[in-house]
């Protein structure tokens, strides 16, 4: 095609998919913490316009694999949503955040065309050239998936020389994980997906130290699926994992329950209550929560037979766990007799957002750990960790994995050849490198990852020969309390120092100081949620009514202040 009929070709096709798909009235969509979400029924012109905008941002890196994910994580069965992936797969990059609102709010055929020509213009995208862009597509299990992948579907086409690539029914983790993998030059199916995860946890298990590991006991867990995607993928696995002995509750089978409906991580971290679908005869034994896209894990145990109360193990103290075997390996690793040539430098990060509880950033740092905080949201932690060596980073609610640098991978490869090659295979510093190495294959370095993170930690439960009472007791949480505000117009609260201060009003933050001052190791902060239309108030403090009370009165000056 002549330059100038390739033109008018993309101008067709983008007015023809925006009249196919036009803004009902009313709607306003925010690429949030998460990309957009609402309603299932009416997320179609978002996710139409997420696959322009994917399609755009494969053109503008030059033909790079990008994903998008259609799934609303933990929110009700009925609600969807769409995000993208960059290259590396990890988040969109947060500059293009504002011709996303942009895009997806377009009022008509017209705007949306002129909008695009503009945006590919000031940032130098060349339109209508062949095979220019490529797509991965994946969903979850919600009803309205189907019908939002073709939507998005019709969006990736709408660009001239893009090609959509669906990839199926997948957790959230796995599809980044397979933008990532693509664009490393690596196999990037499911069943690479999935050998690398099993691989490396087999290998991990084999590092175990004798006299730590086979108690049959300690193999016995059982898994919240959620009634999500992440029940599914762990049924078709679990024989593969050797050394564990699985069983899934809300396993997404037909009739067992509805997705994240009194089930799931966002359930069991928030409530902390025992799910639907265990029973008191579940009591004591080590149980793990994913949520319904499988990108968040935390653990529990049932405390009692009589009540529904539960020990919690949230996405902090998963963070510590993983802390303390790096930093363990890496202490193995450079104390080997003062060999300078044998030791490696790594400069070790955790990443944290205000809603860690405090004694567990306390814990940290009592181990010498440098701790940073960002706002909240996975684009934040995940970039932050990316400065170091090896960045560890979690929400509480479960979310985070663990990033490791080439340079870092490259100085453990070389370390274990030259170990192999002096015939030093059973050192106890080849072993802590080979963990090292492991765990970088084991852990979903492109984004937090519920299969790959529950591998993980049982992995390090065995290698440590801890129950799940041992690592509860690595610390024990300042009671919290975390309560939502519904107000007029959330977007009046600014924050500032990683959210953890109120910039505007300026009178809200001096009632929050006068507040927490009367409290013993009172905490407390507010801000709006990126994902709900609501405030959050979080409070901390020495006893559980304490920091309830403390988060009663601020949430009553929320809405007293802002109506
Ligand atoms: C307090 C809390 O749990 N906030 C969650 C929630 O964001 P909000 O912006 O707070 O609505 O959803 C995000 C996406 O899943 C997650 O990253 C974040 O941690
Ligand atoms: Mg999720």
């Amino acid at each position: 095609m002549a330059a100038n009929q390739e033109e008018q070709e993309q101008r067709r096709r983008l007015l023809a998919v925006a009249t196919r798909f036009p803004l009902p009235s009313g709607c306003r969509f925010s690429y949030g913490t998460a990309g957009f979400r609402a309603d299932g029924a009416t997320m179609a012109p978002a996710v139409c316009r997420a696959g322009i905008l994917a399609a755009l941002r494969s053109v503008k890196l030059a033909g790079a694999a990008v994903g998008i994910v259609i799934t609303a994580s933990h929110n009700p069965v009925g609600d969807n949503g769409v995000k993208i992936a960059d290259p590396d797969g990890g988040m969109m990059a947060q500059h293009w955040e504002p011709f996303a609102d942009a895009l997806a709010n377009a009022p008509d055929p017209d705007a949306l065309l002129q909008l695009v020509l503009q945006f590919a213009k000031d940032e130098g995208i060349p339109l209508g050239g062949q095979d220019t862009a490529q797509v991965l597509l994946g969903r979850d299990t919600r009803p309205t998936g189907a019908y939002l992948l073709d939507a998005a579907l019709q969006g990736i086409n709408a660009i001239v020389g893009a090609r959509a690539i669906d990839m199926g029914i997948l957790t959230t983790p796995q599809l980044h994980w397979m933008v990532r993998s693509k664009n490393r030059g690596v196999k990037a199916s499911e069943s690479d997906y999935f050998m690398q995860l099993i691989g490396s946890f087999r290998r991990m298990l084999e590092l175990v130290p004798k006299d730590k590991g086979g108690d049959e006991a300690a193999k016995k867990l059982i898994v919240d699926g959620a009634n999500g995607i992440g029940g599914v993928k762990l049924e078709q696995i679990k024989a593969e994992l050797s050394g564990l002995d699985i069983s899934v509750r809300n396993s997404g089978k037909e009739g067992e329950g509805i997705l994240n409906h009194m089930c799931g991580a966002d359930f069991v971290q928030k409530e902390r209550v025992t799910p639907h679908g265990f029973s008191p005869e579940d009591v004591g034994v080590r149980c793990a929560s994913l949520d319904g896209d499988a990108d968040r894990l935390v653990y529990f145990r049932l405390s009692s037979a009589s009540d529904n109360r539960i020990d919690l193990v949230d996405g902090d103290k998963i963070l510590s766990l993983f802390a303390l075997f790096i930093r363990e390996q890496l202490d193995i690793i450079n104390n080997n007799g003062g060999q300078a040539n044998k030791s490696l430098s790594a400069r070790l990060g955790i990443v944290q957002t205000a809603y860690a509880n405090g004694a567990s950033t306390q814990f940290l740092k009592s181990l010498g750990l440098e701790v940073v905080f960002t706002p909240t949201g996975v684009k934040y932690l995940h970039k932050r960790a990316l400065e170091y060596d090896i960045g560890i980073y979690f929400e509480a609610n479960g979310h985070g994995t663990v990033v490791f640098s080439e340079d870092l991978i490259s100085q453990l490869e070389s370390l274990s050849n030259e170990l192999a090659s002096q015939a030093a295979t059973g050192s106890a510093q080849y072993r802590a490198v080979m963990r090292l190495l492991l765990a970088s294959q084991l852990i979903n370095q492109a984004v937090g990852d519920a299969l790959s993170g529950l591998l993980l930690v049982e992995a390090i439960l065995q290698y440590k020969g801890w129950s799940f009472q041992s690592w509860c007791e690595l610390y024990s949480d300042l009671p919290s309390r975390q309560l939502k505000v519904k107000v007029k117009d959330q977007s009046v609260i600014v924050t500032t120092d990683a959210e953890t201060k109120v910039s505007q009003p300026s009178s809200l933050q001096e009632l929050i100081d006068k507040e927490t001052a009367n409290y013993t190791n009172g905490r407390c902060f507010v801000r709006p949620s990126g994902t709900e239309d609501v405030v959050r108030v979080y409070a901390e403090a020495s006893t559980q009514v304490e920091a309830d009370s403390l988060a009663k009165s601020v949430a009553h000056h929320v809405e007293r202040l802002l109506g």
